[in-house]
């Protein structure tokens, strides 16, 4: 029998499916993970299982693990090329959350530009602070992403209807068929824009792609949003930009360590945060639970175990 095991939890249909489907379906916490891992053939994780050197070694112990899935897109908690060498086949599912990381993208800065995180906490503490509150429109103003890939491509779509102007900037260049959105450097991207909304992964050669010049280049009036990988901003930095009047105000999902212990930055006033939920949208983990379910269905029919 095809043994699934399943670390950082997984949508019950999908569950069922593939319980229904004949798989010996495991759930476990990520501290029982070092235990079992030998004695399965499928691993499901989403962000929060490492799947790193140790883990891969101990499986590699009965060679009975075939298959990683991450549920979702990041695989920067896999050590993928390892897990390759070892012959390891290591699978995601890139489509599936976009639009939901896209409308907690909008979300955030619709938060920033409202003051809608520091109400939410000053009215729970009596505090009628309307005055304070002036806000700005998104309506006429430049949105710069930072990374054209798919999640870029739903927080354009949105922001254009909503009469922003869109700006972007991506390692690959210029993509064809976006004519309503102009392409501009790295650098112009910064300075142009009163949003800039980070959508790349996390590199270990290129970590901190917001840092001190970065934020220094972008306007005083300008809003950073992250809802890509904690680590590609310089949280230091951030702080300072922010302490110091350099930009606006930021809206962040993702930290350089999670769960974050940095209480300067999710106590900040300028700052609207959440705990990592790109993702965490019923539709989100019901696509993610069906792919997966696909991408292990194919993966045994084409090696012919199933
Ligand atoms: N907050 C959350 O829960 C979620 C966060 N994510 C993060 O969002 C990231 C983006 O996801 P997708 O849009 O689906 O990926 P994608 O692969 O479709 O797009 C990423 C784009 O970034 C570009 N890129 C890479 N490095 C760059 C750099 N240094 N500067 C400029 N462009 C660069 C690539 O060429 C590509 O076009 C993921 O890698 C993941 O880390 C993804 C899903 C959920
Ligand atoms: O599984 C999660 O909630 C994290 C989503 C994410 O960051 C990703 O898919 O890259």
């Amino acid at each position: 029998m095809i043994r699934v095991l399943i670390s950082d939890g997984l949508d019950d249909i999908a569950v069922k499916i593939l319980s229904d489907k004949g798989y010996d379906v495991l759930e476990c916490e990520k501290e029982e993970l070092l235990d079992i891992i030998r004695n399965v053939d499928v691993l499901v994780v989403r962000s929060a299982t490492k799947v790193r050197k140790p883990l891969i070694d101990k499986a590699l112990e009965s060679k009975r693990l075939k298959l990683i899935i991450r549920g979702g897109v990041g695989v920067d908690n896999i050590d993928v090329e390892y897990a390759k060498e070892s012959g390891i086949e290591v699978r995601n599912t890139p489509t599936a959350s976009s639009i939901s990381v896209a409308e907690l993208t909008l979300s955030h800065m619709f938060a920033v530009s409202r003051f809608l995180h520091i109400s939410n906490v000053t009215m729970r503490d009596n505090k009628w602070e309307k005055k304070k509150y002036e806000g700005v429109e998104l309506f006429g103003k430049t949105l710069g992403l930072i990374g054209f890939g798919r999640i870029a491509r739903e927080v354009a779509k949105r922001a254009y209807s909503l009469g922003m102007d869109v700006i972007y900037y991506d390692i690959l260049g210029k993509a064809d068929g976006y004519d309503e959105y102009e392409y501009c450097s790295f650098d112009d991207v910064l300075k142009k824009s009163d949003y800039v909304s980070l959508h790349i992964p996390y590199s270990n050669d290129k970590r901190n792609v917001i840092g001190e010049r970065e934020l220094s280049l972008m306007k005083d009036t300008a809003f950073l949003i992250n809802c890509a990988r904690g680590g590609v901003v310089d949280e230091n930095a951030l702080l300072d930009a922010l302490n110091n009047n350099k930009i606006a105000g930021a809206g962040i999902d993702v930290f350089e360590e999670e769960p974050t212990k940095n209480e300067q930055l999710i106590n900040h006033p300028k700052v609207s945060v959440t705990p990592h939920i790109g993702a965490s949208t019923v539709e989100a983990q019901k696509r993610i639970g069906l792919e997966v379910v696909d991408i292990i269905d194919d993966f045994f029919n084409r090696k012919g175990l199933f």
